[in-house]
């Protein structure tokens, strides 16, 4: 089986400074195209399914799609990962189906809106960790808001991660990686002008904390996609996102995980609405998802080499999920 935890492929990829995308999905078509980008590129993967998307499809339904994967391609590390869990609840349930990893994130309160306080964190991630780790499950959390630069920090709206606060978090909490700000956001429109993020505070992270860092809102929007979008009948004026150079300069700078759904999505829908421009006559789904499914393969073969993942699938002999509790429990 090729199912790891997600504590596996970071460390691993903060080894040997690579990163690894971990890929939003929603339905088989997408989970189908991550892995085949995967089995293309020989790239280990993390596929993540948010709440919503868990819920979208009554937990189960999605579930055992992502196992399907794992079935259908024993020889890629492959980890299952719970997208923005909001409560020791919402973890318990991901665990339950079977994901290796799951992120708690008590940076907002249960609502996943408001901007929690610095203990309220604390005490939801840690009741979060002593729960999975006994599993042999992985855990990430966050520290800080996402947001634009432009859009104010110090304002309340959003605030970068504190790279002092950073460090005593991870000592206090014993997560296995860690989500930060430093000014990307989630969909499509990113930055009011250009690509705008604090690479001095991800410095300062990383020479303070030692588990893998991790990076939401890391779609790059690509002028192509959101071109073909609106060629179509979409409309998606100024949207933007983080250049591939910014995401290079970060993993390099010692980012492990890069979070994208956004640009997934934007390539699903440029595919299908072309379809349905240029043959208006189709009807049969398979007649559109599979050309967005196609699109979205080819998507992330070239994140997967961008991001210097390809070619990693064979590094390491994946540990199974006991093998990895064992880990957790001997410490
Ligand atoms: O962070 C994300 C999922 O957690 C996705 O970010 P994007 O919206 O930039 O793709
Ligand atoms: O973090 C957000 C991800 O893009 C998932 O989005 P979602 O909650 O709409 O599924
Ligand atoms: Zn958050
Ligand atoms: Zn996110």
């Amino acid at each position: 089986m090729a199912l790891v935890s997600g504590k596996q492929i970071l460390e691993e990829a903060k080894k040997k400074g690579y990163g690894v995308g971990a890929y939003n999905v929603n339905n088989m078509e997408q989970i189908q195209a991550i892995m085949a980008a995967a089995k293309e590129t020989q790239s280990p993967v993390i596929i993540q399914a948010s709440r919503g998307a868990l819920k979208y499809s009554n937990f189960t339904y999605l579930g055992y799609l992502m196992k399907a994967a794992i079935i259908e391609n024993p020889d890629i590390p492959i980890v299952m990962h719970l997208d923005h869990g909001n409560s020791l609840e919402s973890a318990i349930k991901a665990i339950d189906l079977g994901f290796s990893s799951v992120m708690i994130d008590g940076s907002l309160l249960e609502d996943g809106k408001t901007a929690s306080t610095y203990d309220y964190n604390i005490k939801v991630t840690r009741s979060v960790v002593e729960y999975a780790h006994a599993r042999g499950v992985s855990v990430e959390a966050e520290i800080g808001t996402l947001g634009g630069i432009e859009d104010g920090v110090g304002s309340g709206k959003i605030h970068l991660t504190d790279p002092k606060e950073a460090e005593r978090f991870v000592n206090e909490t014993d997560v296995d990686s860690l989500a930060i700000a430093i000014g990307t956001s989630h969909g499509a429109y990113k930055f009011k002008g250009a690509a705008n993020l604090a690479f001095d505070v991800l410095k300062e992270i990383r020479a303070l904390i030692d588990i893998p860092i991790v990076l939401h809102g890391a779609s790059s929007v690509p002028k192509e996609l959101t071109g073909e979008v609106n060629k179509y009948g979409g409309k998606m004026p100024g949207a933007t996102g983080v250049p591939m150079s910014n995401l290079q300069e970060a993993i390099k700078l010692g980012v492990s995980k890069i979070n994208v759904d956004t640009d997934g999505r934007l390539a699903l829908t440029a595919a299908i609405r072309k379809v349905f421009t240029e043959s208006p006559e189709k009807f049969d789904p398979r007649d559109y998802l599979g050309p967005a499914r196609t699109a979205l393969t080819n998507l992330i073969i070239t994140k997967m080499k961008d991001f210097g993942t390809a070619g990693h699938a064979r590094d390491y002999a994946p540990k199974s999920l006991e093998d990895i509790k064992k880990l957790y429990l001997s410490k």
